[in-house]
């Protein structure tokens, strides 16, 4: 028996191996259900800080903690057997220091044993993604859009859009490259930017809403399967889980209050003597 592969889980070094190959398949999970649904389709589930907004109706994804992470990350980890489970680390549990960064990071991987941590930031963080990958942590970069800036950005809009604005985020995706990320997520930045840094770095590009110049995609479950009730214009629905779920809620209700709800096959009798 292998020692090295024990499991058929997909490792962070073949996804950045799969540069300009394949697209790699990413959506985001949070739940154990949901994962046991879409791990055999997926390369790679992300348990992403949009759960704070998607679970828990919090407007930004700021107040999610390392604890909420955690706890969703191993349920995701309890449900998937093949994808590689990457975890967000949340908004002030790494931009302090590397040793910050590397002490939550490893709590993550411990108490989680998922097989990454994706952090935002390009510049500003490539040293601590440098000080990760140096030292065991497999780590996915996040620029353009970078949602746990909303307060220093004003609201959630696409980056990029003008040329003037591309030198930054270009030199953002190559010094994560270069630091030791093993692909990273380009979010809502305008398709001629999206194609130039995928043709110029050597690691994937996970894009969402970032056009399909990318090496792959990325989307919020939720926001596919038509069960957010906002979603950004980059959202294709290819499901419409919403409107099912009010069909069969509408449907309990009625039987509940006709009382055709619960039938005789629902109903126990008393053990035969
Ligand atoms: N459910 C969900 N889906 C996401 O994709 C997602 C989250 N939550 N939470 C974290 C971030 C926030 N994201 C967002 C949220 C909204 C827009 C959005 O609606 N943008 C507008 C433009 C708004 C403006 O220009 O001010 C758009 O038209 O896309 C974009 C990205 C992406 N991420
Ligand atoms: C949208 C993806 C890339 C993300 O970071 C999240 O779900 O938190
Ligand atoms: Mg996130």
């Amino acid at each position: 028996m292998s020692v090295q592969n024990q499991s058929q889980r997909v490792t962070a070094p073949q996804i950045r191996l799969r540069k300009g190959g394949e697209p790699i398949v990413v959506l985001t999970s949070y739940h154990t259900h949901t994962t046991r649904i879409i791990d055999p389709f997926v390369d790679c589930i992300l348990v992403g800080d949009s759960l704070g907004m998607v679970m828990h109706g919090m407007e930004t994804t700021l107040p999610v903690t390392l604890e909420m992470m955690i706890l969703q990350g191993r349920a995701v980890m309890r449900g998937s057997s093949h994808a590689l489970v990457v975890v967000d680390m949340p908004f002030g549990s790494y931009e302090e220091s590397p040793q910050q960064a590397f002490r939550n990071a490893a709590r993550i991987l411990k108490e989680t044993r998922c097989g990454a941590i994706k952090l935002e930031g390009g510049e500003r963080m490539a040293e601590t993604i440098r000080f990760l990958t140096e030292r065991g942590v497999p780590v996915m970069a996040h620029v353009g859009l970078t949602p746990q800036s909303i307060m220093a950005l004003g609201s959630f809009k696409a980056q990029g859009r003008e040329e003037t604005d591309w030198a930054p985020i270009e030199r953002d995706a190559k010094l994560v490259a270069e630091a030791g990320a093993f692909a990273v997520v380009l979010e809502a930045i305008a398709e001629p930017l999206a194609a130039k840094i995928s043709a110029s770095i050597p690691i994937p590009t996970i894009g969402i809403g970032a056009s399909p110049a990318c090496d792959g995609q990325v989307l919020v479950l939720e926001d596919m399967l038509g069960l957010s009730d906002r979603v950004p214009k980059f959202v294709k629905r290819f499901g419409s889980l919403g409107d099912q779920i009010r069909e069969a809620v509408q449907g309990y209700a009625d039987a509940v209050r006709d009382r055709s709800f619960p039938a005789a096959e629902h109903t126990y009798g008393m053990k035969k003597k």
